[in-house]
């Protein structure tokens, strides 16, 4: 059996956030029959636009208050900056639950570090392992599923393209300070981490990203574009989420329904 990644692709954004939707209340259900938490984490970018679906927000079945939120990435600013994936995640969903819901746990980097990438690399790790178990019992965390961007140069989280972060093996938190994409400061998820996750999923729409999604699954290895690490890294625990115009003219086998 092939053990591919997984690539949808919609006509329309609302099929996109219908079957997201679908997708994160199934593994929503599954991490609580097995530990009853769902630890996931998120990025920026377009990412908390298209989950925030009125029927994530709505569903009677979405119970908030397992939830804890990580992020993939952020940015070294104040959580209030319009740079803050957290500041981000706040307006497009956190701020839409319904406040009659329990709410979700969320976990934001701490600003008091934010003139230290490295120390607040290092404070985000300790909030993981909190969460996670002792790094000296756990070599990495599990999440129970990341949701992803991919830029229109292949990076994800805050992996950029033949960065030396993509080589990181021991930090499950990096900093990174010299970011190609404005902030230049920030933090990651590291490469290991993102992969040991059990289930990977990318967002990816709009014309802008057709010529990477072309190389990312066309290419050999994908380029090695820090997305088609994660895609050779989770294999079949990867699922993309793009609309037609992300995937027009990707040669790879696309389905069109989950
Ligand atoms: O800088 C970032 O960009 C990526 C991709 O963003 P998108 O708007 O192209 O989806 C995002 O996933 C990441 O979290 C963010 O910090």
């Amino acid at each position: 059996m092939s053990k591919q990644p997984i690539l949808y692709s919609f006509p329309e954004n609302d099929a996109l956030q219908d079957a997201l939707f679908t997708f994160v209340l199934s593994h929503q259900n599954s991490a609580l029959h097995r530990h009853h938490v769902f630890r996931i984490a998120v990025s920026g970018g377009s990412l908390p636009k298209m989950l925030a679906s009125e029927k994530l927000l709505t569903s009677p079945e979405i119970q908030w208050d397992k939830w804890q939120i990580f992020f993939a990435d952020e940015r070294a600013v104040p959580l209030d900056h319009e740079d803050s994936n957290y500041a981000l995640l706040k307006s497009e969903l956190l701020d839409k639950i319904p406040a009659d819901k329990p709410q979700p746990t969320v976990v934001p980097i701490d600003e008091k570090q934010l003139n230290n990438t490295q120390e607040l690399a290092d404070n985000y790790e300790q909030a993981l392992v909190r969460y996670f178990a002792a790094k000296d019992s756990v070599k990495l965390p599990i999440f129970d599923l990341i949701l992803l961007g991919c830029g229109p140069d292949g990076h994800t989280c805050s992996l950029f393209p033949e960065h030396e972060l993509l080589r990181e093996n021991i930090a499950w938190v990096a900093p990174i300070d010299d970011s190609p994409k404005p902030p230049k400061s920030r933090i990651t998820l590291t490469l290991p981490v993102v992969t040991h996750a059990l289930t990977v999923a990318f967002v990816a729409t709009g014309e802008g990203k057709k010529e990477v999604m072309r190389k990312i699954f066309d290419s050999e290895n994908g380029e090695g574009l820090p997305c088609a690490l994660v895609n050779s890294g989770s294999r079949d625990r990867v699922v993309w989420f793009c609309d037609n115009k992300a995937t027009e003219g990707v040669l790879y086998q696309k389905k069109s329904s989950l």
